[in-house]
């Protein structure tokens, strides 16, 4: 019997180290779709590479020297095309065996794999017809609805109306940390280190379940209430991992292990995710307790001094992450719909507005805004909170005060 198949776009770290793994443990032959020609010309040279599972684990009796304990997976059956080839993504698409397709390119990436998507769909329908399921692996709400919606632009009423019957768009909630691949050796480009945690949850009536695939995958879980799994990992895990980047960052700390160390840093981040969570458990009826373990667990993963995950990467493009529906303002204005006080959310928001790393364009246009408009007004256009309300004051108050970690 011919190898199933899946199509995953983005050969980075989230797409090699955690949904490319659990695609071959579920029997799929892995072909990456990437733009980066080294990473296609390795995957189709040595169609396997290691994944290292990076323990957080301490050596006994030495606090501050973390003892790296390490397993290895080895993920073989993968190959790589360039998203460029477009001939290629179509064939991909036609080809019978193909049932699923990923993404993890990066929010911003998703209009512009649309277009191979259409085109991939449209030859399919020529060809066979046959169902495919598409999740898009995106920290953001609703990435995949975001995905179908620029994939429709590119297809005529026709194959519209056959996409949505022959398409599952399934929404998800995705986590895992992976860092750039660090360490590994110049033989070993694509290898990549990860943490051991990981929760992938699909949203279970989005899928179509008349094809040939088997669900859930190895890792998947499938959920009737996505918006708590999306929320709980957003507001929580991503919400504390921006705030600990950006306020590390103004202290000049390198990682997020050593940011979150930093007594000050740490006592903030703990603080907007108790905010956060008081909202969440209100929103979506979480156990408090569970809540509270779910919250000392994300902290946990942020110390793990064997990522090596630097607050630049973590605090990447300050204004998607300034999103109203993303990590700092999501939990801001749920918070808000049940009259919850967020200081330290609006802190870690202040932050974020200082956060000026030259190489991160969307850095240099908040600060861009910032100089234009002065803080407040820039405030009000980013946040929506207006000149003259409280969360507007409390978050140039404490821009104002967090000014004062830099210039330390
Ligand atoms: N790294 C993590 O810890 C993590 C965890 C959960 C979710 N995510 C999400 O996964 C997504 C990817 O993050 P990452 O850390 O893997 O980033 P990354 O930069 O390591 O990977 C993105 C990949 O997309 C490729 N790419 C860029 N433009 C492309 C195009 N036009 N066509 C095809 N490929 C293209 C890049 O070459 C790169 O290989 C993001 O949305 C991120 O929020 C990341
Ligand atoms: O990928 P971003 O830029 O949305 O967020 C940076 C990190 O917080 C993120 O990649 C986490 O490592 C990941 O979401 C863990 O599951």
């Amino acid at each position: 019997m011919p190898q199933k198949k899946a199509i995953h776009f983005g050969a980075g770290n989230i797409g090699r180290g955690f949904i490319g793994p659990l695609l071959v443990q579920s029997g799929y032959h892995v072909v990456f779709a990437d733009v980066d020609a080294h990473v296609i010309d390795e995957l189709n040279a040595k169609h396997s590479y290691e994944v290292h599972i990076l323990d957080n684990a301490a050596a006994p009796g030495a606090e501050d020297v973390p003892k790296k304990k390490e397993r290895r997976e080895s993920i073989d059956s993968v190959s790589g095309i360039l998203t460029t080839h477009m001939d290629q993504v179509i064939r991909e698409f036609e080809d019978p065996n193909m049932q699923i397709v990923t993404t993890a390119v990066g929010p911003p990436i998703l209009e512009k794999i649309a277009p191979a998507i259409a085109k991939g769909l449209q030859g399919r329908r020529r060809v066979h017809g046959g169902v495919l399921n598409v999740i898009a692996c995106e920290n953001m709400v609703h990435q995949t609805t975001l995905l179908k919606d620029l994939v429709l632009k590119h297809l005529d009423a026709d194959d519209a109306a056959w996409a949505e019957t022959h398409v599952g768009w399934a929404n998800c909630s995705v986590d895992r940390i992976v860092p750039p691949a660090q360490g590994f050796g110049d033989s070993h480009p694509l290898d990549v280190g990860v943490e051991d945690f990981y929760e992938w949850a699909v949203d279970e009536n989005a899928l179509k379940k008349d094809g040939e695939v088997q669900l859930p995958l190895a890792g998947m879980k499938l959920t009737q209430d996505l918006e708590g799994y999306i929320h709980r990992k957003l507001f929580t895990l991503n919400c504390g991992h921006a705030i600990t980047a950006y306020l590390g960052y103004l202290k000049g700390h390198q990682t997020v292990d050593q940011a979150i160390k930093d007594p000050q840093i740490r006592d903030i981040v703990k603080g907007a995710l108790e905010e956060s969570g008081y909202a969440l458990v209100k929103k979506h009826g979480f156990n408090e307790e569970e809540h509270q373990e779910y919250i000392a667990k994300t902290i946990s993963r942020f110390e793990n001094p064997n990522l090596k995950d630097d607050v630049s990467r973590v605090g990447r493009q300050p204004l998607r992450k300034l999103g109203r529906e993303d990590r700092l303002l999501g939990p801001a204005y749920l918070a808000k719909q049940y009259g919850i006080p967020v200081p330290d959310l609006l802190r870690g928001v202040a932050a974020a507005f200082l956060y000026d790393v030259k190489d991160d364009p969307q850095s240099m246009e908040l600060q861009g805004e910032v100089e234009k408009k002065g803080i407040a007004r820039a405030v009000e256009d980013i946040t929506g909170f207006t000149v003259g309300t409280e969360e507007n004051e409390t978050i140039v108050k404490s821009y104002e005060e967090l000014k004062t970690w830099k210039a330390a």
